[in-house]
């Protein structure tokens, strides 16, 4: 079973305080510095499925599905335009994990005209946070899919606030890692309000940053009905409202990395930690 349901197993929001993990040790040791990077101890990891023979490449460096770990659950958190986008869809392809969006989800509720994501589009256009009834079990639902729960999964803004991360331990999912992505205030709205999404590729943009290739594609990019300046500092008002509540519960499994780094830098960060992760839980599983 690649997930315990087992709430009476090591809760997620630890009382007791951590011990000095040996992630910690290994990305001390990779000269990472902890302004940039700090972690609180993992806890045990499971064995990684064998069954896959291919390799991943990501970003000039391989990784041989062998060293791949089945069931990872990691949560990736930070304001918004803090680079999750960019980091989830490395993340997913190196790790083979089901990205989960809570902002994805909410938007497909809304481009369905369901109750919901009527309901839903009224908070998100305040730049404010949607009900727990309507999020939470839209995220339960879609961890709860057959992939989610045979490849593991990388949930990206999810829990942002403690109600919502004491109903996802209520429904047993246990994270094994919480990313916070670290970008000063004045850099976020400059991305915010300069970011476009193609739609026939779901790739992102920027237009001074990252402008687009081709006219063509320049003449379709569309932005986010929430990406205007007025709404982003809202919703950056929403975001550090809630993050201190949440990152609480999950102190004891937090690396913070500077998102304010390149997207390389930002991705080999995350990408030794999870390495790392891996590491330990082969160890783990070999004694
Ligand atoms: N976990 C959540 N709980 C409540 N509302 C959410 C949640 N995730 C997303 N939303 C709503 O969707 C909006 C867009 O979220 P998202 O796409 O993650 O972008 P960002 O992180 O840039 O705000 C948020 O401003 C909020 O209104």
């Amino acid at each position: 079973m690649a997930y315990s349901l087992n709430l009476n197993s090591s809760s997620m929001m630890l009382s007791n305080k951590p011990k000095q993990p040996p992630v910690l040790d290994f990305l001390n040791s990779q000269h990472l510095s902890s302004s940039s990077l700090s972690l609180s101890p993992i806890k045990s990891l499971r064995c990684r499925n064998s069954r896959q023979s291919h390799s991943l490449v990501v970003m000039g460096s391989s990784l041989s599905s062998t060293r791949k770990k089945k069931d990872l659950k990691i949560m990736i958190s930070g304001a918004p335009a803090s680079g999750k986008g960019t980091q989830c869809e490395l993340i997913t392809t190196k790790y083979d994990l089901v990205h989960v969006a809570a902002g994805d989800l909410l938007r497909a509720e809304i481009a369905a005209g369901s109750e919901s994501g009527k309901k839903a589009k009224e908070y998100m256009e305040k730049g404010q946070l949607v009900p727990d009834e309507i999020v939470v079990m839209m995220v339960k639902d879609r961890l709860s899919q057959p992939d989610s729960a045979e490849k593991g999964w990388l949930l990206d803004g999810y829990p942002r606030s403690s109600s919502q991360a004491t109903a996802l331990q209520a429904f047993g999912f246990k994270p094994d890692l919480f990313i916070l992505l670290e970008v000063p205030q004045e850099i976020l709205v400059d991305r915010v309000v300069g970011r476009r999404l193609d739609p026939v590729t779901g790739r992102i943009y920027h237009l001074t940053y990252s402008p687009p290739e081709t006219e063509e594609i320049a003449a379709r990019l569309t932005q986010r009905f929430d990406d205007t300046e007025e709404r982003v500092k809202l919703r950056l008002q929403t975001h550090n409202q809630n993050v201190e509540s949440v990152l609480s519960l999950f102190e004891d499994i937090t690396v913070k990395v500077d998102g304010s780094l390149s997207k390389e830098d930002v991705f080999a960060k995350i990408d030794s930690a999870l390495s790392n992760l891996i590491e330990q839980e082969s160890a783990t599983a070999a004694t």
